[in-house]
C-alpha cells in the first residue's frame, strides 16, 4: 500500500491525526533504558505499543539514532512497527537534500534500509534533488514552513510578491506531486501559514510539528489545516509524549499514552 493510502487508512482506523515522534535522547530515557543501544530499541517499541491505537503515524528523527551510532536500532524499530502494526505509516525525518546521484542513495537509505513509508526532504536544491525520491512509490514530505523561529530568515523572504514558502507549496502542488505522493511540513507554531498553505495545496497531507514542547496551539492548528473530510494532517508531538512526567504509580509508557490520548482528544474536538 502506498503512503497516502496507508495514511488514509490509519486516520480512519485510529480516528487520529496524531503523529508520535520517536526522538530517543539518552539523557532523558528512564534509567532502565540508558547506556545501551538495545535500550533505545526497548524504549521506542514500548512507546509504540503504548500509543499505536492512538496514532496515525510514527516519526523517528534520524539524528537521535545516528548521533549514538544506533542506526541499527532504528532498523529494528522500523521492522517491529511493520510486523506488529503494518497499518501505521513510518515517517523517517531526515530532511535530506543533495544532488541527484547522492539523493538516490538517501532515498535508498530511507525506503530500503529503514523501510520508511515516507521521508522528509529539503526543497532547497530544487527538482533534480527530489526526483530520485519520486521514483519510489512512497511518500515525499517537503519542508515548506518549518516550526522554528529561524525558518523565517529564508522562508519568509518575498519573491515575486509572495513569501518563499508559498512558492514551495505551489511548486509541490503543481509539479512535484504529479504522482500524488507528496506532503508538506508546516509548523504548528505558524497557524496563519498553515491556512495559507492549505489554500494552495487543497487536501494534500500536511506534517505539522510544533505542538507540545514547542508550544504550538492545537486548536488554531486544526482550524487552519483541516480539510473538508476532517483529516489532511499528521500533527506531530515528540518530547511531550516520550518524556511525559509520570504521575504517582504510573510508568513512562502509561504517561506517554495518557498525553497522547489527551492530545488526540483536543485535536479531534476541533476537526
Ligand atoms: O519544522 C519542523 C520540522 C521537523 N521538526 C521535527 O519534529 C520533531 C518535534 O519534536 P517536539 O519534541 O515535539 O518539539 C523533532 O523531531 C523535530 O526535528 C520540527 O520540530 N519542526
Amino acid at each position: 500500500m502506498n503512503f497516502i493510502n496507508k495514511l488514509n487508512a490509519a486516520w480512519a482506523a485510529n480516528d487520529s491525526l496524531l503523529c508520535v515522534g520517536l526522538d530517543p535522547d539518552m539523557e532523558r530515557l528512564p534509567a532502565q533504558f540508558r547506556g545501551t543501544p538495545d535500550g533505545i530499541y526497548r524504549f521506542c517499541t514500548a512507546i509504540i505499543d503504548a500509543t499505536a491505537d492512538l496514532a496515525c503515524a510514527f516519526k523517528p528523527q534520524i539524528a537521535y539514532f545516528a548521533a549514538l551510532g544506533a542506526e541499527g536500532q532504528l532498523e529494528r524499530i522500523s521492522a517491529y512497527l511493520r510486523d506488529k502494526y503494518p497499518h501505521i505509516p513510518l515517517i523517517l525525518d531526515s530532511k535530506r537534500g543533495d544532488i541527484g546521484a547522492t539523493a538516490k542513495q538517501y532515498a535508498r537509505e530511507a525506503y530500503d534500509r529503514y523501510g520508511a513509508d515516507a521521508v522528509t526532504v529539503s526543497p532547497y536544491m530544487g527538482s533534480d534533488s527530489v526526483e530520485p525520491y519520486m521514483e519510489w512509490n512512497r511518500g515525499v514530505i517537503v519542508l515548506c514552513r518549518t516550526s522554528n523561529p529561524g525558518g523565517s530568515d529564508l522562508q519568509f523572504l518575498e519573491v515575486d510578491g509572495k513569501p518563499l514558502y508559498q512558492h514551495v507549496a505551489q511548486l509541490v502542488a503543481d509539479k512535484w506531486n504529479s504522482n500524488g505522493q507528496c506532503a508538506l511540513v508546516v509548523g504548528a507554531t505558524f497557524p496563519e501559514e498553515i491556512h495559507a498553505v492549505r489554500a494552495i495545496v487543497g487536501d494534500m497531507p500536511l506534517l505539522i510539528p510544533g505542538i507540545g514542547a514547542q508550544g504550538g496551539d492545537i486548536e488554531a492548528t486544526v482550524r487552519a489545516g483541516r480539510t473538508d473530510a476532517g483529516t489532511g494532517m499528521m500533527i506531530n508531538s515528540s518530547r511531550a509524549i516520550l518524556y511525559a512526567a509520570p504521575r504517582a504509580g504510573e510508568d513512562f509508557a502509561a504517561a506517554a499514552r495518557r498525553v497522547a490520548e489527551e492530545t488526540r482528544l483536543v485535536i479531534n474536538a476541533h476537526r
